[in-house]
């Protein structure tokens, strides 16, 4: 195993506090060791090891690579049409999923792929280092399955999302019937979670209920689209169930951020599992021209967020994680140092990827994502910037210098 020196860095984000100070853990004059595929070494500059070889970070700021914990990147076609009309007035409704629901049906393996492949790339380039992606423009049997099959090969995570909409022409009972028996039993192999889409126009609390219960039997993780188009059952439903996740979040009363931040409590005195995470998807806010989530509130009262991008070709076509931390900075009220500990260690929580040990589909214990710390996995950007500050100092500005995923240079 080769092992890589970074050093110069002028300031390290380990989302570690035992290792930096504040919320990101932050270092100065910092270097890491890099050991194969994970991180062996972190600390001041002038006590470095040696390693086989060294990159001068030449005094820029080298941080965890996103963690984007909700992405709908299996899929075919093009929205452009409804995202104009969008911005001449028209609101965003859940029946525009039909549409790429029959591109997605009429496309081949080989072409879900290569749009997938590209989607993968564009985000390495903008630093994000771990995906999840979802099924959910297939909605049949066979085309959840083969969505499934096609994520696996290139996405960290992948999410049955068999109840994304009702498909045109198909009876509600019937179609819930199937996505929680026979569907959910074919691509349960390829997932290690499944999603509801819990909304007026997609599927109701108690349908919800039903999928997240299914899901259960099968020993799957579970999270929910919820309070996206207005206020409804979807957060506290997620975090009835036990859910890692409920993500949009436009639309929240103070008792669904109360049980949001309670989910944590146990997990908070040392006891219990993670509750769920309130993951805010700011390029899909603004795409859909909805309220942006009240993420300063979810913070303040001790809620864990996360910030994914949602990419997906109706409501949010971007996978730029910088885009989407510039954002919740200066449109949502949060401190640069929150908004990139969202898009890192947050994500990988959402995820349950936080921690060393956490166990992918094949059932092998893997090292933690989200953090610069010895044992995790080696993911890293290094910005053309002295400090993360320049993600929201300087939005829209390509700062992505080098990505490292799992100890390879991939940027
Ligand atoms: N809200 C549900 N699903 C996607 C949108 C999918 C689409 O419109 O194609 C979302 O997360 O925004
Ligand atoms: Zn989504």
């Amino acid at each position: 195993m080769t092992s890589l020196l970074i050093d110069d860095i002028g300031e390290l984000t380990t989302n570690d506090e035992s290792l930096g100070e504040g919320i990101g853990g932050r270092l100065r004059d910092a270097a890491v060791v890099i050991d194969g595929s994970r991180i062996a070494w972190v600390g001041s500059a002038t006590d470095a090891p040696a390693a086989d070889e060294r990159v001068d970070a030449g005094g820029r700021a080298l941080l965890p690579g996103w963690v984007d914990s909700h992405t709908h990147m299996v899929f075919a076609g093009d929205r452009t049409a409804e995202f104009e009309a969008r911005m001449a007035g028209e609101a965003y409704a859940a029946g525009g999923i039909n549409v790429t629901v029959s591109a997605t049906r009429a496309a081949s393996d080989e072409e879900l792929d290569g749009n997938l492949a590209r989607l993968v790339a564009e985000a390495r380039r903008g630093g994000t280092t771990t995906i999840e992606t979802k099924t959910g423009y297939g909605l049949t049997v066979e085309d959840e399955v083969r969505s499934a099959v096609v994520a696996g090969r290139r996405a960290d995570a992948v999410t049955f999302l068999g109840a994304h909409v009702v498909p045109a022409g198909q009876d509600p009972d019937a179609y819930l019937d199937l996505v929680t028996g026979p569907m959910l039993d074919a691509v349960a192999p390829h997932v290690s979670a499944v999603d509801v889409f819990c909304e007026t126009g997609a599927f109701d609390e108690a349908a919800s209920a039903r999928v997240l219960e299914a899901a259960a039997r099968h020993g799957l993780a579970t999270r929910v689209h919820g309070n996206q188009l207005g206020h409804g059952p979807g957060a506290q439903l997620a975090v009835a169930h036990g859910s890692l996740s409920v993500d949009h979040l436009g639309f929240l009363s103070d008792g669904d951020i109360a049980a949001l931040a309670g989910s944590w409590d146990e997990w908070r005195r040392g006891a219990g599992v993670a509750g769920t995470v309130a993951t805010v998807l700011p390029a899909c806010d603004l795409s859909t021209r909805m309220p942006l989530a009240p993420a300063r509130r979810l913070l303040d009262a001790e809620a864990v967020l996360a910030i994914a991008s949602n990419c997906n070709p109706g409501t949010s076509y971007t996978s730029s994680m910088a885009f989407c931390v510039a954002t919740a900075v200066l449109q949502m009220g949060l401190t640069i140092q929150e908004a990139v500990r969202a898009a890192t260690l947050g994500g990988a929580t959402a995820l349950g990827m936080q921690d060393d040990g956490w166990t992918d589909p094949r059932g092998e214990a893997q090292p933690a994502v989200g953090a610069i710390r010895p044992g995790a996995r080696a993911d890293l950007q290094l910005l053309d910037a002295p400090s993360v500050t320049h993600l929201a100092y300087r939005p829209g500005m390509p700062l992505t210098a080098a990505v490292w995923r799992a100890g390879e240079r991939v940027v």
